[in-house]
């Protein structure tokens, strides 16, 4: 068998884990409070997306969202990790999206439901190449964006997120050990919305990486 290789992580079949409501802008604009602990959640690793195949948006949503957000791929696993030593945990970076069904969300949410099928679904997950660590010097200061159809949607700065890098490394792996090959997806800065069938997805980290995806319905 062929040696993996971590700059194809998302072959690995390993947890990807969400923060979400980490910007104070994003939270403020889908009128939630501003949370004192992170908010995790979680996608399966068939959620996983590449440029070349679609976003498909699911059967039972109309009102698909895109989120930018920046993930951290883990390099090497461990429990309790302590922030100081958080960094040593990192392999690299992606740049992800986090399609949300923003209508099966709203709905699990009034009913006090998990949000599974608002953001776990097939293709739920797309991701750019993976960063090597060390083109990212910074997890705290890194420039995202995302464009609908050539049209600017989303701009953020890490600098803005609510929780650091280091500090989501310590507080989840405390409960939830971090494995090589996982994926954490840090929470989308404010202009989330709409998208659909053949629209085209453009993002970037500024002067990293960009990436492209067409939506598609099934
Ligand atoms: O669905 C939400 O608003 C929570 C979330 O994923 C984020 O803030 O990135
Ligand atoms: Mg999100």
């Amino acid at each position: 068998m062929a040696a993996r290789n971590i700059s194809r992580f998302w072959e690995w079949g390993r947890k990807i884990i969400c923060v979400g409501r980490n910007y104070a802008d994003h939270a403020k604009e889908l009128k939630n409070a501003i949370p004192t602990e992170p908010v995790l959640f979680l996608k399966p690793p068939s959620a996983y997306v590449r440029e070349g195949s679609p976003i498909l948006v699911p059967l039972y949503s109309s009102n698909l969202h895109h989120e930018v957000e920046l993930g951290v791929v883990i390099g090497k696993g461990g429990t309790a990790i302590p922030q100081s030593a958080a960094m040593e945990h990192v392999a690299g970076y992606a740049l992800c999206l986090d399609m949300t069904a923003r209508d099966i969300q709203d709905e699990c949410k009034s009913k006090g439901l998990p949000w599974t099928l608002a953001k776990a679904f097939n293709t739920s997950c797309p991701v750019s190449d993976f960063i090597p660590k060390d083109r990212i010097p910074d997890p705290g200061n890194v420039k995202l964006w995302l464009k609908v159809n050539d049209q600017l949607r989303q701009t953020g700065c890490t600098s803005q997120m609510i929780f650091s890098v280091p500090y989501l490394i310590s507080y989840i792996s405390e409960f939830i050990s971090l494995e090589e090959g996982d994926l954490i997806l840090t929470g989308t800065p404010k202009g989330v919305s709409a998208v659909q069938e053949h629209d085209e997805l453009q993002a970037g980290i500024e002067d990293v990486v960009a990436m492209n995806f067409k939506v598609e319905r099934h």
